[in-house]
């Protein structure tokens, strides 16, 4: 049986939720499941947004019939042609043989390779600027190469003001019967695996993105329209405020990211000890065991803190393998603008040190703030002050915020906790709505 929801009078979700999937794209472990989204515009004619996974594709055609309504499918657009979001293409072709395909030429050259010629007489080639008028609707083709495949187009319905996102803005985890951000606690329940799909997916593409967001500061956007993930309705400065971040490479978060490789557990302690007299000062630290935790999740939170240790065992006369494989992700994901802390661990000649230096040198605005920590087996008491003020000297990078600006006498700074906005002010407006995301006042954290 169908079930489908409504984005507005015109435009409905037709898409699934995956969550039987072990991995999705092969590498990323999505324990909350993953939505497949798809839309329908009907208008004078019928238009569906980009098709759905072979997994759920049982429940992506009753979906689409349903919203179809007895009408036939005249035009699909190909955002993107990865086969979670074209599984379906030749099954729409079949039901529907008149159907006309839109895409770029780049998304029209690999349907060839996927799914032979058999398409060709149908699909209309757009690029940027391009329009295609539906009867009420405008609908105008934007390029956003790299974000993440090089054909990808996203859509702009210049009647509704909606932007159909492609990959971008998408997030893991199940819609569970909610299609809009603002029917969940994003920032307490989502914010983190929106982190972790944009940074493993989409990371590597900061200047790409940069690019799409510039694209999007010209339009009026009343709803972003990803292809995983909620519909953003309310408050996108909020979502737009984080892809900039991330694209820049700019952290979230002045914290500490303590990743460690340990076979018996003597780099561990030292990690460990480290993690309490950071945290006795005040610093947030967030640790992970690279033995035993996936990738993506550690990739996500490098992202989001400003600083970041690395500790590991020497392994061969190497860097221990999983932090190996972690430190070359994380390059492989052009990471920038870290302070690093390295530690190692060796019984007799301990060279892991050097390895995760020569990993992480040539990343752009990456700087090892001390010498590299080097343990021979198990720490010894006097290395323990040693610790001490290595904590001591990261909590101080850590806390050194920018320099409190002179403020005159009574004023005061409202941070905004949906997207940083910041007003100054002797007191805030009852009735303040923040000019960038739109959160009330209460949303609003006074901090100084
Ligand atoms: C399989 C294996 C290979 C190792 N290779 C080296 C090595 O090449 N050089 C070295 O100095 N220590 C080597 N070590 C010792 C570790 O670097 C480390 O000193 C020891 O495992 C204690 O740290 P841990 O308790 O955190 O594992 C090796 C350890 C293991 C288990």
């Amino acid at each position: 049986m169908y079930c489908t929801r409504k984005v507005n009078d015109d435009y409905t979700w037709v898409g699934a939720d995956g969550r039987r999937l072990a991995m999705f794209e092969g590498v990323f472990d999505v324990p909350n499941g993953i939505s497949f989204n798809s839309y329908l515009l009907r208008d004078e004619k019928t238009v569906l947004f980009d098709t759905s996974d072979a997994a759920v594709r049982r429940t992506f055609r009753e979906n689409l019939l349903h919203a179809l309504e007895g009408r036939s499918l005249d035009y699909v657009v190909v955002h993107h042609m990865e086969p979670d979001h074209t599984a379906e293409l030749e099954e729409l072709v079949l039901r529907f043989p008149e159907v006309q395909i839109y895409c770029s030429a780049m998304a029209k050259t690999m349907m060839t390779q996927f799914f032979g010629p058999g398409f060709q007489e149908r699909i209309h080639v757009v690029k940027e600027g391009d329009t295609l008028c539906t009867g009420r609707h405008t609908l105008r083709f934007i390029a956003a190469p790299m974000v993440h495949w090089p054909e990808v187009l996203m859509t702009y319905d210049e009647t509704d003001r909606l932007l159909l996102t492609a990959d971008a803005f998408g997030c893991f985890g199940a819609l569970n019967g909610r299609l809009f951000a603002d029917e969940v606690d994003f920032d307490r329940d989502y914010l983190d695996e929106a982190r972790r799909y944009y940074t493993n997916i989409v990371g590597k593409y900061g200047s790409q993105v940069q690019a799409v967001l510039k694209k999007a500061a010209e339009l009026d956007i009343a709803m972003l329209l990803p292809l995983h993930g909620f519909v953003w309705r309310k408050e996108l400065g909020y979502l737009l405020h984080k892809y900039d971040l991330w694209s820049r490479y700019e952290p979230e978060e002045r914290g500490v990211l303590i990743a460690y490789a340990s076979v018996y557990g003597n780099t561990e302690n030292a990690a460990n000890i480290l993690a309490c007299r950071l945290s006795e000062r005040g610093v947030r630290v967030q640790m992970f065991d690279t033995s035993v935790t996936p990738t993506s999740y550690i990739l996500s939170a490098a992202f989001r803190y400003s600083h970041l240790v690395f500790a590991a065992t020497t392994y061969n006369a190497g860097v221990f393998i999983t932090m190996e494989e972690l430190l070359h992700d994380i390059a492989a994901h052009d990471l920038q603008n870290r302070r690093v802390v390295l530690l190692e661990n060796g019984s007799w000649a301990p060279a892991s040190g050097k390895g995760m230096q020569k990993i992480l040198q040539p990343l752009k605005g990456w700087q090892q703030m001390e010498d590299t920590f080097t343990i021979r087996s198990a720490l010894r008491e006097d290395q323990t002050m040693q610790l001490e003020r290595l904590a001591a000297t990261l909590a101080a990078d850590v806390q050194a915020a920018a320099p409190a600006e002179e403020k005159p006498e009574g004023q005061h700074r409202y941070v905004c906790k949906v997207c940083g906005y910041v007003y100054e002010g002797d007191s805030l407006p009852e009735d303040y709505k923040c000019p960038l995301c739109g959160a009330g006042a209460e949303y609003f954290k006074q901090e100084s």
